[in-house]
């Protein structure tokens, strides 16, 4: 059996301008993971996963050997994964076989509802490692991180990536996004095996960067689960959103104007960001995470999208007011906020503050560093 992990992810900085192609994101990769064990099969594979429910998906090849079909399931992650490993393996002429999958996940509570940590690329990630190690593919962790890329663009182009690069490299990194709407034309014409190392990479890059190591990072969790995409969605359709923003403002309200210079403030705060970061300055630090704060809630009041809801708006004022920095983690809507804390006993006091007002502090800290990062 081969069994491989991938963890969840945080957004420190950055998240929607990341959507945009060259623009970078801080993230943390979280020390809670999706697990894939995989067994070899005969005639057909089964995937596990209380995703599912009771009953495992059955996938089989077409009759060309190839190609994966499944019975009544919408293609999602795992099973774009899969075809998109299984591409390279044929275009690399190694044998096709059959192979069984049992997924299980720390990303969810015990009600399985998810936390917002990054499941869909954490799936990806390390489903992609599996297949990597069954057929001896001997991939890189950037080629791995590639595929994953490949595979997640396939069901929505709008996704930035940097969950996948934070769930593939740990650590934390510094990230910034391909034109994804560009590499998977590539891909549709061109197939895989040359969409690996296409032109259209340029613009997409992960570095490690390393926090101060004098500050502590605090997660909490508002129970609410938010739809990333519905969110991503609303954000950078502004045309779509005005009919809906008019229902929300009255004729007397004048409406918010857009935020046009979003991109350009959120590139030089990760900028800022990281720079505190590599001078270890705990105090411009915290600063930065503020100045990421408020840009969100400008972002938010633009586009009528309520990124810091009402227990995002808690946790970063009970956090603030013990002295932390915090902000929404993400798309917002709910999910996760996180909080930079100076201190030990600063931390366990915001800790206590957030579980009197129904926040739940998810004990998490930064997954270990998986190896090197090649170039892209
Ligand atoms: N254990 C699992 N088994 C199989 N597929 C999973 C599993 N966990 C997540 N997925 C896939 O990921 C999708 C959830 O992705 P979604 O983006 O909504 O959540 P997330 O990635 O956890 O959260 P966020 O985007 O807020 O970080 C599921 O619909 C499913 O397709
Ligand atoms: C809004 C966005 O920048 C971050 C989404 O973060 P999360 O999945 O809600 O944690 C979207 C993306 O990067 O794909």
């Amino acid at each position: 059996m081969i069994e491989t992990r991938a963890p969840g992810k945080l957004f420190i900085a950055g998240e929607y301008a990341v959507v945009g192609p060259g623009q970078p994101a801080v993230l943390i990769a979280v020390d809670r993971c999706i697990t894939v064990r995989l067994t070899e099969s005969e005639g057909a594979g089964r995937i596990h996963s209380s995703e599912y429910g009771q009953a495992p998906v059955i996938w089989r090849r077409e009759d060309d050997g190839e190609h994966i079909i499944v019975d009544e399931r919408p293609f999602d992650y795992v099973l774009s994964a899969i075809s998109t490993v299984e591409e390279l393996r044929s275009g690399r002429g190694a044998s096709p076989r059959y192979f069984d999958l049992e997924i299980s996940s720390e990303l969810n509570d015990a009600d399985g509802r998810k936390f917002g940590l990054g499941s869909s690329a954490a799936v990806t990630v390390a489903t992609i490692a599996a297949l990597d190690e069954f057929y001896r593919l001997g991939l890189t962790l950037t080629e791995r991180f590639k595929l994953a890329v490949l595979a997640t663009i396939a069901i929505s182009t709008k996704a930035s990536g940097g969950d996948l690069a934070a769930s593939t490299f740990g650590g934390w990194i510094r990230y910034s996004s391909p034109d994804r709407a560009a590499l998977h034309a590539h891909r549709e014409a061109h197939g895989v095996v040359s969409a690996m190392s296409c032109e259209q990479w340029a613009g997409c890059s992960a570095r490690r960067v390393t926090p101060p190591s004098s500050l502590d990072l605090l997660v909490g969790w508002t129970g609410t689960p938010a739809s990333t995409e519905h969110l991503v969605t609303r954000v950078h359709t502004p045309s779509e959103r005005s009919d809906e923003a008019s229902s929300e403002h009255s004729e007397s309200t004048p409406k918010p104007a857009p935020l046009v210079s979003f991109a350009a403030e959120s590139h030089t705060l990760v900028d800022d960001l990281v720079a505190a970061f590599d001078a270890d300055d705990a105090e411009a630090s915290l600063t930065t995470i503020r100045s990421v704060r408020a840009l969100l809630r400008r972002l938010s009041d633009s586009t009528g999208s309520l990124i810091e809801t009402e227990a995002l708006h808690d946790l970063c004022e009970i956090a603030e007011t013990h002295g932390a920095a915090a902000k929404p983690s993400g798309a917002g809507g709910g999910d996760c906020g996180i909080a930079l804390a100076h201190s030990h006993s600063e931390a366990q006091t915001i800790l206590s503050g957030w579980e009197a007002a129904g926040i739940r502090p998810l004990d998490l800290g930064a997954h270990r560093e998986e190896g090197e990062i090649d170039e892209f």
